[in-house]
């Protein structure tokens, strides 16, 4: 798969302890990652994501949806959120991501960025719900955003620039010792979609 990624390492360890962070490079072709990107813009059921933070409901502006082999729940922040069924690009998707990693994923979180100033917040994705130390396999498409991850004791910051139609493993103890954000930026005015399939406990 990676023709155009050569370069790339996919085993390095781009985390210097306490977790493994594997970037894959770019999956597809330009053209073939453009018409994912269209495709999930225009298939997907977006919807506006919504917080309870600090006793405040938060409607944000980033778009987010939910998809599953089954109608999983999901909550984070108080807000809960029912799991779709399996869109024919999203589970071509999801096999592409199993073949690469060699692990197999039951659900799928999707972000909708507008543009540079949306982004998400420093967080682990350490939920009950999702099976502990499992792989989260996250692909990107649109415009190229910065993704950073700290430690949480030595605050120590890895920055990593997710290309279009690229995959980024966290796995191991990444979302224990680790938290990630993407940050908002002034360069990137296009959106970008990512995807982010995980393992839910049944
Ligand atoms: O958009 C991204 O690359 C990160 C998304 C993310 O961290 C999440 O959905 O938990
Ligand atoms: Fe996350």
């Amino acid at each position: 798969m990676d023709l155009f990624n050569q370069e790339i390492d996919v085993d390095q360890n781009l985390l210097p302890y306490g977790g493994t962070v594997n970037y894959y490079g770019k999956l597809f072709t330009r053209e073939q990652a453009n018409q994912y990107f269209h495709i999930l813009m225009d298939t997907i059921e977006w919807k506006n994501d919504e917080a309870f933070i600090m006793g405040k409901h938060i409607i944000t502006k980033r778009k987010v949806a939910w998809y599953g082999d089954e109608e999983y729940s999901y909550t984070y922040s108080r807000a809960s959120k029912t799991a779709l069924p399996w869109t024919e690009e999203l589970l071509a998707l999801k096999h592409i991501a199993e073949k690469e990693t060699g692990t197999n994923f039951n659900s799928c979180l999707l972000n909708l960025y507008h543009s540079g100033d949306e982004g998400m917040a420093y967080h682990s994705d350490d939920e009950k719900a999702l099976a502990k130390d499992s792989a989260i396999a996250s692909l990107s498409f649109g415009a190229e955003r910065k993704f950073l991850l700290k430690h949480k004791q030595t605050k120590e910051t890895i920055s990593i620039f997710l290309e279009h139609g690229s995959l980024l493993v966290m796995k191991g103890e990444t979302q224990t010792n680790w938290l990630h954000r993407l940050p908002p930026t002034k360069k990137a005015i296009s959106p970008r979609v990512n995807l982010t399939f995980r393992t839910m406990i049944a």
